[in-house]
């Protein structure tokens, strides 16, 4: 079928985008900024498996899009997936923490939520899928070791991420593991212990074909090619998603990994950003629907710009009574009041329609 090629995964399909986010965007932000708004719902966006019970909704897209694809779409459609449910995840922060815990047989209800996701794969292996695979949680084990929850997250991130990449290793699928961006590893501090580690990774995995490189950026709001450094990034000559890759990739080839990258461009269309620290993650200020997502790139090591962390989607609860409240949802540059992370914040859809870059007109 389609769904077998060589190079880059984004070429020769057009990515599809689910009708999840477009009913958020006609409900929510259509009565207020109009038609025009159902121009974002149609720009494809990466469908978070955030939970177990989200698989059956991938089950019923991947349907959708076998049926589009019969009825002769132009270029055949891909799937859009973020694999998102590790135990213990997103340990650095609270905002983010998800269903299972280690302490709670976290590690094998990980396995069979990745089984899940499997078999779906298999039955569906006429349809391409370029799956981003559990956003910050590897970047975790580079810079905060420090942080108790993470250090004891460490064996079980490893285990778990080597059986997904594993198990979903498959000749319609393409992997991007998750990397930070150029304001968390891109750090010259952090750029070799990061090459090492993803490396490694890559080589105990057996260098699975599917293992097709790291997705950068997710959730994030850096520039691609910027022509200025934002002032937060004072320090760090990886001051943009370009300059990071670059200085990633070389590293990574060296120790034994030819990796590709994509990279998120849903939250990057407004620079400089808001953002009074570049660590600053949550509901940033002064951001905009950036790049549209396209393999047309510019660049050799770019596999695509993508849209992945979907627009209007929060980040974080600013409820300071709330059980996952982060305190970055709190400060100064983060948007308030804010819903609990991944319920829909109109007021941060408004913001980042208002400043496009390209704008939806
Ligand atoms: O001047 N210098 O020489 C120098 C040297 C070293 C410096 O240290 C670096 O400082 C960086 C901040 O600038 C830190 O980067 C932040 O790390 C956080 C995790 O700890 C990330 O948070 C995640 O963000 C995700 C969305 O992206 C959320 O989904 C997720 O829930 C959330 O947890 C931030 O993005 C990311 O910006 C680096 O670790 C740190 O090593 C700094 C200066
Ligand atoms: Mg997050």
């Amino acid at each position: 079928g389609t769904a077998t090629w060589s190079g880059n995964p984004y070429s020769g399909v057009q990515m599809w985008a689910n009708p999840y986010y477009a009913s958020e965007v006609s409900a929510y932000a259509v009565p207020t900024l109009g038609a025009v708004a159902n121009q974002v719902g149609k720009v494809p966006s990466y469908m978070w498996l955030d939970t177990r019970s989200k698989v059956p909704l991938m089950a019923e897209y991947l349907a959708q899009i076998r049926k589009e694809n019969q009825a002769g779409a132009s270029l055949p459609k891909a799937g859009l997936f973020v694999v998102y449910d590790l135990p213990d995840r997103d340990c650095a922060a609270a905002a983010s923490n998800g269903e299972f815990a280690i302490a709670d047989g976290g590690v094998a209800k990980y396995k069979e939520y990745i089984d899940a996701i499997a078999e779906l794969v298999e039955e569906y292996s006429d349809v391409r899928m370029p799956l981003v695979i559990e956003p910050d949680s590897l970047a975790n084990m580079v810079t905060n070791l420090n942080v108790a929850k993470c250090a004891g997250a460490q064996a079980a991130y490893h285990e778990c991420t080597l059986y997904a990449i594993s198990k979903l290793n498959k000749p319609n699928v393409a992997m991007y593991l998750d990397a930070g961006h150029a304001g968390w590893l891109g750090w010259p501090a952090n750029l070799t212990p990061a090459a090492q580690m993803y490396a490694q990774l890559y080589k105990d995995a057996g260098s699975p074909k599917a293992l097709r490189g790291l997705a950068t950026n997710i959730a994030n709001y850096n520039g691609w090619n910027l022509t200025s450094a934002p002032s937060y990034t004072q320090g760090n000559a990886n001051y943009d998603e370009k300059h990071y890759i670059e200085a990633f990739q070389p590293l990574l080839k060296a120790q034994g990994w030819d990796a590709h990258f994509i990279t998120d461009t849903g939250r990057s269309g407004k620079q400089p950003t808001g953002q009074t620290e570049w660590g600053h993650w949550c509901n940033a200020l002064g951001t905009g629907f950036g790049l549209r997502p396209s393999a047309n790139t510019g660049s050799d090591i770019l596999d695509a710009f993508v849209w992945v962390k979907p627009g209007g989607e929060c980040d974080g609860t600013s409820d300071t009574t709330a059980a996952r409240y982060d305190f970055h949802c709190g400060l100064e540059d983060a948007m308030k009041p804010a819903p609990e992370a991944g319920t829909w914040f109109e007021a941060y859809f408004e913001q980042l329609f208002k400043n496009a870059n390209p704008p939806f007109q």
